[in-house]
C-alpha cells in the first residue's frame, strides 16, 4: 500500500503552508484595496490636517479593509468559473483549484461582518453605511452586471469611489460639497483607468462572455470617447474639493489642471490609435495620476 496515494487525497485546500496564507491575500484583491485604502487615507488627511486619533486611523483602514477584502473574495467566488476562462484570472486561487469555494465564501461573510462592526464601533455610522453601499454595489449589482450591460462599469465605479468619501466622513467630513468633489473625481478617474484595461483584456472578456465596452464595440471607439469623457469631465471636478480664493488653492487648481490635461491627452491618444501601446500608456498615466493628484490635493487643496 503507497502512502503517496493518502497524501494524494488529501485536499490541498487543506493544508496549511505560506501559500495558503498567500492564496487567502490574493482574494482580497491586493493591489487595488490598497489603493482604495490610499485615496480612504488622503479623504481623512483632508478632514483632519493630520490632526486625526490613531485609533480611528487604524478602525477606518482595518474595517475599509476587511469590507473591500470581503467586496473581492465574494467577486472571486461568484466569479471562480468565468475567472477559469480568462488567462488574466485562471491562476486564482478558486479556478486554479488551490481554495474551495466555501472557504472564500466563509472568508468574505466574516471580514464583511467584522469589518462593518469596527466601522460603527471604532468610527462612525456615516462610514460604516459607506461602505457597505460600496460592498453591495461591487457584489450584488457590478458583478451580476458584468455578463448583462457595459453599464456595469458605472455601478463598479460608484462603488469604487466611495471609500475617498470614507475616509472623509471618518475624519469628521460632512456630506457636503468636497465629498461630492472627492466623489466625482475618484468615480470620473476610472473611465480612462478600466477602459485602457477593457480593451487589453478584450479578448479575455469576450472568451469569458463579459459585456465590457470593449466587447459590445470591438473597435473601441465608444471605450476611447469614454475614457476622453471621464477625463475631460474631471477637469471641473478636480476643482471641487478646493472651492476657495487663497493662494494654495491656486497652486492646487493649476497644478491639478496640468495632471489633468496630461491625462486626458493621454486618454485622447488611446481614442485616435487604439492600439496595445497606447492603451498600456493610458493604465499607467491612470495609476500615476491618482497618487499624483491626492499628494497635491493634500499639500495645496486642503
Ligand atoms: C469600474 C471600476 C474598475 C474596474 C473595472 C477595474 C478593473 C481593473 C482590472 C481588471 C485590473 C487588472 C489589470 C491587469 O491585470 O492588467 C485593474 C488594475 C488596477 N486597478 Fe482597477 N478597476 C477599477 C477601479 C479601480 C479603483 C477604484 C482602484 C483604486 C482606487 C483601482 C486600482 C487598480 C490598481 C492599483 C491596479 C493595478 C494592479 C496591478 O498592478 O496589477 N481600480 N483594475
Ligand atoms: C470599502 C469597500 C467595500 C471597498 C470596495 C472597493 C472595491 C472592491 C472597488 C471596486 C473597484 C472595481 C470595480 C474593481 C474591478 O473589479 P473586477 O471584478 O472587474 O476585477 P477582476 O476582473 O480582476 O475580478
Amino acid at each position: 500500500m503507497s502512502t503517496g496515494a493518502t497524501t494524494l487525497a488529501i485536499p490541498r485546500s487543506q493544508v496549511t503552508s505560506p501559500s495558503r496564507l498567500r492564496d487567502f491575500v490574493e482574494l482580497a484583491k491586493p493591489r487595488i484595496t490598497i489603493l482604495e485604502l490610499v485615496t480612504a487615507v488622503a479623504g481623512m488627511y483632508l478632514a483632519t490636517h493630520a490632526q486625526w486619533s490613531p485609533l480611528v486611523v487604524g478602525a477606518t483602514l482595518l474595517g475599509a479593509g476587511l469590507l473591500a477584502a470581503s467586496a473581492n473574495s465574494l467577486n472571486m467566488y461568484l466569479e471562480r468559473r468565468l475567472d477559469a476562462k480568462m488567462t488574466r484570472t485562471a491562476d486564482r486561487p478558486l479556478p486554479a483549484g488551490r481554495m474551495a469555494p466555501a472557504e472564500a465564501a466563509v472568508f468574505g461573510v466574516a471580514t464583511v461582518s467584522i469589518g462593518f462592526t469596527l466601522l460603527v464601533l471604532g468610527v462612525n455610522w456615516t462610514t460604516a453605511l459607506l461602505g457597505l453601499a460600496s460592498w453591495f454595489l461591487y457584489v450584488a449589482v457590478y458583478t451580476p452586471l458584468k455578463t448583462r450591460t457595459p453599464l456595469n462599469t458605472f455601478v463598479g465605479a460608484i462603488s469604487g469611489a466611495l471609500p475617498i468619501v470614507m475616509g472623509w466622513t471618518a475624519g469628521g467630513g460632512a456630506l457636503d460639497a468636497t465629498a461630492l468633489g472627492l466623489f466625482l473625481v475618484l468615480f470620473l478617474w476610472q473611465y480612462p483607468h478600466f477602459m485602457a484595461i477593457a480593451w487589453l483584456c478584450k479578448d479575455d472578456y469576450a472568451a469569458a462572455g463579459y459585456k465590457m465596452d470593449t466587447v459590445v464595440e470591438p473597435t473601441g471607439a465608444r471605450a476611447g470617447a469614454l475614457a476622453v469623457a471621464g477625463g475631460a469631465l474631471l477637469l471641473p471636478a478636480a476643482l471641487l474639493p478646493a472651492i476657495r480664493t487663497d493662494y494654495s488653492a491656486q497652486t492646487y487648481a493649476v497644478l491639478a489642471s496640468l495632471f489633468t490635461l496630461a491625462f486626458v491627452a493621454a486618454a485622447a491618444a488611446f481614442l485616435v490609435r487604439r492600439n496595445d501601446r497606447s492603451a498600456r500608456l493610458l493604465l499607467r498615466a491612470s495609476l500615476l495620476y491618482l497618487p499624483a493628484w491626492m499628494v497635491v490635493l493634500c499639500l495645496f487643496g486642503s
